[in-house]
């Protein structure tokens, strides 16, 4: 059922080929501008689900559906042909792939035969750089991709059409929408992706047989990098093999610093090693630091107050209402307990100017605030 109908950019209807994570997720997205979606998956159960949580309804080869829009959102292998095949069966569509490496779908189609230099100007690639730990449509959120950003990756042979109709599609699901070309992103995301899931992975592996009790001691710092260790292996290994060339020379240079740190450890009391270290975390903190906030706000550019809340139901709800209250917006919320604990640490992030205002509201509240 749409709840919401609204007008967008785009007129549709729009068919999502692959209706896992990502392609049911901009169906919902879409349906809420009234949209007319159409829905296909190699797999029955996958399209059944989508169908079921509302995203759109299934579309057979020759029914003569006509869409403005096909969205292939199946894994990285098989999207190419997948493209390929929507080019060819919807001549007047525009065709985009929002899978999470862009060159190597980009040099399979210019290599297929069966495209001429007009099919393949109503192709764009897309990227939507927003997704979750968990794979298939039972996690697909239609807001998924509100405020994240919507890389628009067209080839010099991309029509305007297309790339307008591309740039709509993340308009109308609520994105930032940006241009890049594909080996610019290719190497973007190399940087702030693939190698972070690398990273969490690698670091999550190393706890394969660590005692219980060392577990147990786990807090907010190991739980933040390994969340994304939990993501799906089935399409990260496609997306790193797709993405191999990019990712080597930064896990080159991580061997480096590695080899470094190593080196500086094993005699940590020799000239100059506390040194190296301290420039070591020195260059983590600087790099960090250049990490945009919210909406590309600049980076460290919010106040944090923390709150110690009792672990009972509806505390956290009441502390946002007070916070409504005093008339201070949130711009971001963190939660911080650990096992064992019967009280938890929220962070709330306010804009520098708010922040004693709102320690001192929720002072005069008997919130227990920490500087
Ligand atoms: N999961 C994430 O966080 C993000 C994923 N992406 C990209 O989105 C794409 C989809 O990823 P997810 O939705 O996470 O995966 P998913 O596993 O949840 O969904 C993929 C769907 O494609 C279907 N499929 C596979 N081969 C097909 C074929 N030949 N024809 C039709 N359907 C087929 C599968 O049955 C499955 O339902 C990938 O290319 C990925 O790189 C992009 C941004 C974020
Ligand atoms: O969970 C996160 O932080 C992500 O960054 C998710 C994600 C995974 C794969 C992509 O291609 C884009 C985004």
């Amino acid at each position: 059922m749409i709840s919401e109908a609204a007008t967008g950019y785009l007129a549709g209807p729009v068919l999502v080929i692959g209706t896992g994570l990502l392609g049911a997720s901009a169906a919902l997205g879409l349906r809420r501008h009234g949209l007319d979606v159409g829905l296909r998956d190699a797999s029955p159960t996958a399209q059944r689900v989508a169908v079921d949580l509302g995203a759109g309804h299934v579309v057979a080869a020759g029914e003569g559906f006509l869409p403005e829009l096909v969205i292939v959102a199946t894994p990285p292998d098989v999207v190419a042909p997948v493209v390929s095949a929507a080019l060819r069966e919807f001549p007047d569509a525009v065709v985009i792939d929002i899978a999470s490496v862009k060159g190597s779908v980009l040099a399979a189609l210019r290599a297929d035969e069966m495209l001429d230099a007009a099919a393949l100007a109503r192709y764009v690639g897309a990227h939507p750089m927003a997704g979750r730990e968990r794979s298939g449509p039972v996690a697909a959120r239609g807001e998924l991709f509100t405020a994240a950003p919507w890389v628009v990756v067209p080839h010099e042979g991309s029509s305007a059409h297309a790339v307008k109709v591309t740039k709509a599609a993340g308009a109308d699901l609520g994105a930032s929408v940006t241009q890049m070309d594909a080996a610019a992103h290719d190497q973007a995301v190399a940087l702030i992706s693939h190698f972070p899931q690398v990273a969490s992975s690698l670091l999550a592996s190393r706890l394969l047989n660590a005692p219980a009790e060392a577990l147990a001691l786990a807090g907010n710092g190991l739980r933040d990098t390994t969340r994304i260790a939990a993501s799906d292996p089935g399409l990260w290994i496609q997306i790193l093999s797709h993405n191999a060339g990019q990712l080597l020379p930064i896990l080159q240079g991580l061997r480096g610093d590695l080899d470094r740190l190593i080196t500086t450890l094993q005699d940590p009391q020799a000239p100059g090693a506390t040194l190296d270290l301290a420039q070591l975390m020195s260059e983590g903190n600087q790099g960090q630091s250049r990490i945009p906030g919210k909406h590309g706000a600049p980076p460290q550019s919010f106040a944090t107050v923390g709150v110690i809340v009792d672990d009972r139901p509806g505390q956290i709800a009441r502390l946002l209402a007070d916070i409504g209250e005093a008339g201070i917006n949130l711009e971001d919320l963190r939660m911080e307990h650990s096992a064992g604990y019967e009280v938890g640490l929220i962070e709330v992030q306010v804009l520098p100017g708010r922040r004693d205002e709102l320690v001192a509201a929720l002072t005069a509240l008997d919130w227990k605030v920490v500087q």
